[in-house]
C-alpha cells in the first residue's frame, strides 16, 4: 500500500490555486473537468515532484471544484495538511505579505499553521534543525484557531 494523495473540496477554483500555488507554493500536475459531473479536478504536488507526480509516486492534494455550489462545512474530524519547508520564516512572511493570516506563527523557528481560503488548516514544519527565535515571529500572537 502506498499513500497517494488528500481530496480537499474547494467552494472557489481560483482563490484555492492563487493560494495552493501563487502563495504556498505547490505545483499543478493535472486538471480534468467532468462535463457530466460537472467538477473539475486538480491535482497539486510540492515543488520538484512533478515527474514522480506524474507517475502517481509523489504525495498530492486533489482539488474538488463542484461547479454547482455546495455547503462545505464541518468535517471537524479533518485536521491538516503538513509540509517540510526548507525557511519557515521566509515562507511565513512571503505568506503574510500576500495576506495570509498566520494563524500559529513560527515562534519556535519550527512549527506554524495557515488556513486555506476554505479553512483547511495546513501546517508548515521547518524542514532540519529548527530555526533559531526571531522577530517578528517570536513575539507574534497565535490566532488561536488553527
Ligand atoms: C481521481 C480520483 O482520485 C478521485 O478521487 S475521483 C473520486 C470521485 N470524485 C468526484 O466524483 C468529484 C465530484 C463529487 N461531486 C465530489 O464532490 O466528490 C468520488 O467518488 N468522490 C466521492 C468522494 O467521497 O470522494
Ligand atoms: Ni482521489
Amino acid at each position: 500500500m502506498r499513500y497517494l494523495h488528500t481530496m480537499v473540496r474547494v467552494s472557489d477554483l481560483d482563490a484555492s490555486l492563487d493560494f495552493y500555488c501563487a502563495k504556498l507554493g505547490l505545483v499543478e500536475v493535472s486538471r480534468t473537468e467532468n462535463q457530466g459531473g460537472r467538477f473539475t479536478l486538480v491535482f497539486l504536488c510540492a515543488p520538484g515532484d512533478e515527474a514522480a507526480a506524474r507517475q502517481n509516486k509523489a504525495p498530492m492534494v486533489e482539488l474538488t471544484y463542484n461547479w454547482d455550489p455546495e455547503d462545505y462545512q464541518g468535517g471537524r474530524n479533518f485536521g491538516h495538511l503538513a509540509y517540510a519547508v526548507d525557511d519557515i520564516y521566509a515562507l511565513c512572511q512571503r505568506l503574510a505579505d500576500a495576506g495570509v493570516t498566520i494563524n500559529r506563527p513560527p515562534r519556535d523557528g519550527h512549527m506554524a499553521f495557515v488556513r486555506s481560503p476554505d479553512g483547511i488548516s495546513i501546517e508548515l514544519l521547518q524542514a532540519g534543525e529548527r530555526k533559531a527565535p526571531a522577530e517578528p515571529w517570536a513575539s507574534m500572537p497565535n490566532t488561536g484557531v488553527w
